[in-house]
């Protein structure tokens, strides 16, 4: 019995331990061309989420978040190389973190797409609302793409302008921003609580954290670009007037849940026990009692079954279509997350998780009713458009568009918004004979407009405004471009191109907070690639880089050309030295803790080398540098088959990446890359107004999955900016004996949730005239 008892234990531990060797062996196999960490748990798997990170240099566990917080400065300087493996022992995941510019463009690029697709697996809960383009991947995503890419006219940049800047516009007014005095004064020693927290003067306005105003505005930028709803600022009497009925109701999934007990209770133990009690105890005519009893019984059974079965009966609880939306937005984190567990736990009689419900269910009927009425007048133009849906039932149709374009723009009344246009480029395609999107599916990609659009440009702006706080010289110059401008303080889309250096203070913030931390990958097949190894010395070498030219093999016939940075820039790189093989012998990477080996092959070919010679059209063009066969496919037996990888140059390397193998672009390690950016800490709006190396910017991700809403972001923000920077200063809340650096490690402080979100972003603002 004994040995029974000790052979099942011995399977149950022993059975479980080789299977998760073999994977782990596995996987470490798969990547094992590439220095990195191996282990216990990988910061990419669910219990990798919630570990605490261990302290460097041990790396025992690097935490969920080192992309944000290593940046380059991590694995990849300290492996010496842009692409680096991670393997956890317990998830057993082959994983390679990637900064490598030119890998990751060649990835992206259209023949890469196919051969390192997105892992749609892991995104099947953005499908919530309806399939979308960002879980579509192949022929399903090709289709997604050609449909919803032509929403994004210029007419919604047009309305975008003037929706921001009437945003904008209320704020400051319904936000009472406007009530300092002119004779202001600021005061000589800045106040503080106990606490640490900033006491504003009279008449400054100061937001403990700026993201709460940031993140609101985002919202209305959807709400009314995007879906042409009416978003108040301030939602006053009309918000509670005009609440629509919407899900269960709370209280009767609180109900559902005594119902149970009580029924239980009431009809199968309280008869009975009351029925004896009454005939054991009282020894009397137990039938009066007795049928009172199950009188009772009966009506409270009744009373339970009408409370659950007829929610009818019950008051309705309400919900807006604004509250809808700003709880979808607040509680998508949450949506996500509940999504890998049971589906009951999201049904627990909890306010929270119940006005999560609500507000989803919501905003998916309210789109539906949208797209459904907007197709139908596309399909028939006979019958004349619909006014945007209003947040005031009392505006009877009359749309808050309708009423404020007298005062701004002519072209809000005209269903410009970008779901408009994304119904009509649906029939549009329809009618042409086309494969469209259902209805769903433009519900399914609206909804990725909230989640897409929403985080990531509000933290980027908030960021942008705490950057410039930070340093005044910057927002003097952004101040200076906006009165040149906008010297009549009525700007039209026509003017975004002068506020270049605005822009350009975006794009700084987005290199140094990109909200996006990580890109995946998966690798279709077997593939080579050629990688560069890190220069120890030669960083400043490709900073001059100029930006029309880029560095991708040439993919044609014998002989390959490649271009290297070092013949463009004029410097020789030198080899990587611990990374690289010597003589034919892989060299172990420079590491303590069992880094697996670099087998490299020999360079047999010496490296030719091309120079693109800027304006010459004999040259070729870019396109061409980019070829149609940036990787080499490998047979089952590993051979090549389509062998086109002609040479490995002296700083460079042939891997074989292996199928499955999970790959993450990095855009914080790109951008802080040394290589491709000089001094990447510092912010310095200024090197986007000079060439710079594009294909290190990948806020917005990378070729032919990049960012569909990117220029939607970049005019809300711009607009933004120009309206408030125009009016009011920026300023921080420093300490007596902090510097400016110190609040800035401070706003720094980040953490990784759909995106990259601020702790806190603390930011005073004075108006400018009064300065
Ligand atoms: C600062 C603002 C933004 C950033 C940093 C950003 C970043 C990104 C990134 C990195 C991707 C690529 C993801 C991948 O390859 O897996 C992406 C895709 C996408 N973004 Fe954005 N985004 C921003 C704003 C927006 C806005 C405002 C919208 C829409 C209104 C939007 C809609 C989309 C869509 C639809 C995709 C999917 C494209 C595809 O898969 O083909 N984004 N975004």
């Amino acid at each position: 019995m004994h040995l029974i008892t000790a052979a099942a234990a011995a399977c149950i531990l022993i059975i479980p331990s080789i299977v998760i060797l073999r994977r782990y062996r596995r996987a470490v196999a798969m990547i094992s061309d590439f220095p990195g960490l191996r282990l216990i748990v990988s910061p990419m798997c669910s219990l990798g989420l919630v570990l605490p990170s261990l302290p460097m240099p041990l790396y025992t566990y690097p935490g969920f978040s080192f992309p944000s917080v290593l940046k380059h400065e991590g694995l990849f300087k300290h492996f010496k190389c842009d692409t680096v493996s991670l393997c956890g022992l317990l998830d057993g995941r082959a994983i390679l973190y990637t900064c490598d510019v030119p890998f990751l463009t060649r990835m992206a690029s259209h023949v890469g797409s196919t051969v390192f697709p997105k892992p749609i697996e892991e995104y099947g809960v953005l499908g919530y609302f309806g399939d979308n383009v960002v879980i579509a991947e192949g022929a399903n995503w090709r289709r997604q793409r050609k449909v919803t890419a032509p929403a994004f006219s210029s007419k919604v940049f047009e309305r975008l302008w003037v929706d921001m800047a009437d945003i904008t516009r209320e704020m400051i007014q319904q936000e009472n921003w406007d009530r300092r005095t002119e004779d202001f004064v600021p005061p000589p020693s800045p106040q503080f609580t106990p606490e640490g927290e900033y006491i504003p003067a009279e008449g400054e306005i100061y937001f403990p954290n700026v993201v709460d105003i940031t993140l609101r505005m985002a919202l209305a930028a959807i709400a009314r670009t995007g879906f042409g709803i009416d978003f108040e600022w301030r939602t006053g009497e009309s918000f509670t007037n005009t609440c629509q009925s919407f899900g269960e109701s709370f209280y009767s999934t609180t109900l559902r849940v005594i119902y149970t007990i009580a029924h239980v209770t009431l009809k199968l133990i309280l008869p009975t026990s009351v029925h004896t009690l009454l005939l054991h105890s009282l020894r009397r005519d137990p039938k009066p009692a007795q049928s009172s009893a199950n009188g009772l019984v009966g009506r409270l059974h009744l009373l339970a079954v009408n409370i659950v079965h007829g929610p009818s009966q019950l008051p309705q609880e309400k919900m807006h279509l604004q509250e809808a939306l700003h709880l979808v937005a607040k509680e998508s984190t949450l949506k996500l997350a509940m999504a890998s567990l049971p589906s009951w736990i999201s049904k627990l009689p909890i306010r929270r998780l119940h006005r999560m419900n609500m507000a989803f269910e919501c905003l998916q009927q309210e789109l539906g009713r949208m797209v459904t009425q907007r197709r139908k007048e596309l399909m028939n133009p006979a019958e004349p458009l619909s006014p945007a849906p209003s947040m005031n039932s009392s505006e009877s149709g009359d749309s808050f568009y309708s009423q404020s374009s007298s005062k701004s723009s002519p072209v809000l009344s005209d269903n410009s918004d970008l779901l408009s246009n994304l119904v009509r480029s649906a029939v549009q395609t329809e009618k042409a004979g086309g494969v469209t999107l259902t209805e769903e599916e433009i519900v399914g990609n609206a909804y990725i407009y909230l989640l897409a659009g929403h985080e990531t440009t509000a933290h980027s702006l908030a960021w942008t405004l705490a950057l410039l706080a930070a340093y005044p010289e910057q927002q003097e110059k952004a101040y200076q471009e906006i009165i040149e401008g906008d010297p009549s303080e009525d700007t039209i889309i026509r003017d975004y191109p002068k506020f270049r250096f605005l822009l350009a203070c975006y794009y700084e913030t987005l290199r140094l907070f990109p909200p996006v931390q990580q890109i995946p990958k998966i690798a279709a097949e077997d593939t080579q690639i050629v990688i560069e190894r890190t220069n120890e010395e030669g960083e400043d070498a490709f900073n001059t880089f100029p930006e029309d030219v880029v560095d991708f093999p040439r993919a044609t016939k014998t002989p390959t050309l490649h271009v290297t940075r070092a013949s463009i820039s004029g410097h020789r790189t030198r080899p990587s030295l611990s990374a690289i093989k010597v003589g034919g012998l892989p060299l172990r990477a420079d590491s303590s803790f069992g880094v697996p080996s670099l087998p490299c092959t020999p360079a047999t070919t010496p490296p030719k080398e091309y120079v693109r010679l800027p304006g010459d059209p004999s040259t070729p063009t870019r396109s061409e540098f980019l070829g149609p066969m940036p990787f080499t496919q490998l047979s089952k037996d590993g051979q090549p088959v389509n062998a086109e990888l002609p040479f490995v140059a002296t700083d460079q390397t042939r891997v074989v990446i292996k199928k499955d193998t999970i790959i993450f672009i990095s855009p914080p390690a790109v951008h802080y890359n040394p290589k491709y950016w000089k001094d990447p800490h510092q912010f310095n709006p200024e090197r986007f107004l000079k060439p710079y190396h594009k294909g290190a910017f990948i806020p917005f991700g990378v070729g032919t999955r990049a960012c569909l809403g990117r220029k939607f972001s970049e005019v809300e923000s711009v607009c933004m900016l120009v309206h408030l920077l125009r009016n009011y200063s920026v300023h921080l809340p420093v300490r007596p004996g902090e510097t400016v650096e110190d609040v800035r490690a401070q706003f720094s402080k980040a953490s990784v949730r759909i995106t990259l979100t601020p702790d806190k972003i603390p930011l005073i603002f004075r108006k400018r005239n009064q300065d």
